[in-house]
């Protein structure tokens, strides 16, 4: 990619490899390159172990690349970032804070908030039941995570995620852990919350219909060591509804998805497997 391309870009990833041990079974990037521009749903599809979370963790400075480097907003990450917002499959919320508690976590941690929470504690309240009340989470601000379903603690960790304004929305397989029409819902949740608050997200899933359903830009990656080996933009119209999802241009962009996913599945057991015929790399970001 030129680097006229990346001007502007919120996150970028430049040839970032992450080796976590002394063995080389350990690589788990080599070469990955990616950005996402200010405002844009980007998703991260691949083979299980093909490096998506560590992709994650190398762009939020969780984890130092060996090779390579990570910007987020032109600057050089060297230490876990706290402009950003997370989401993980497995439900992080504290059991002994209230939904309300928990969505207002961040504003203790991050600056400037935590400094002027104390004083300001009416405004953020009412910021995240505005938010609360978004994903549909009304008359629940005051329930434990013990007592709310898998889906509800779900778009509680969303709201949380959002509440201290993050630039960038980085989420790791959030409706792994649901059922087919709880994730749906939650689809349409988060769309809804991207489209009012427009960070910049990047999706990590497995589920080929759910990053069609929401993604501007689906990036597809390669079996260990990962890098981004395909991309496909996803230009249908917003705000989406479920029924896109089974339209012609839906179901062809999975399809094509699916079979870069199969050919970098294959080269897991025969590395002599070639990607497919028609596999470009120019447009690769
Ligand atoms: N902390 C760690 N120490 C050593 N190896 C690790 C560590 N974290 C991940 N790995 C290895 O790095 C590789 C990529 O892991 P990663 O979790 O990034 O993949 P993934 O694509 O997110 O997987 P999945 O789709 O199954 O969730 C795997 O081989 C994994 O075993």
């Amino acid at each position: 990619m030129e680097a006229s391309d990346q001007r502007g870009a919120l996150v970028e990833l430049e040839n970032v490899s992450l080796q976590y041990g002394e063995s080389e079974f350990t690589i788990a990037l080599r070469d990955a390159s990616l950005t996402a521009q200010p405002g844009e749903f980007v998703a991260v599809v691949g083979p299980s172990g093909c490096g998506k979370s560590t992709l994650m963790k190398a762009a939020t400075g969780l984890w130092k690349p060996s090779k390579g480097t990570v910007r987020v907003s032109g600057k050089v990450v060297d230490r876990p970032l706290s402009i950003v917002g997370m989401a993980f499959q497995n439900s992080t919320l504290l059991p002994w804070r209230t939904t309300l508690d928990n969505v207002m976590l961040p504003l203790e941690i991050v600056q400037p908030h935590a400094s002027r929470l104390a004083a300001n504690r009416a405004e953020y309240e009412q910021s995240a039941r505005e938010l609360l009340a978004l994903v549909g989470l009304s008359g629940y601000e005051n329930a434990f995570p013990w007592q709310l379903s898998g889906g509800m603690q779900q778009r509680c960790q969303l709201c949380r995620s959002l509440i201290h304004d993050p630039k960038l929305l980085m989420l790791d397989e959030p409706f792994g852990a649901l059922d087919m029409f709880t994730r749906e819902e939650l689809w349409q949740v988060l769309q809804k919350l991207w489209l009012v608050r427009r960070p910049t997200v990047v999706l990590v899933t497995h589920d080929l219909r759910e990053a069609v359903f929401l993604a501007d830009r689906i990036l597809v990656m390669s079996a260990r060591p990962g890098k981004i080996i395909f991309e496909r933009q996803i230009d249908n119209p917003r705000p989406r509804d479920l029924e896109t999802t089974y339209e012609a241009s839906s179901v062809e962009a999975v399809h094509e998805l699916r079979s870069y996913i199969s050919s970098a599945r294959a080269a897991i057991n025969d590395p002599l497997q070639q990607k497919p015929a028609n596999a470009v790399s120019e447009g690769v970001s």
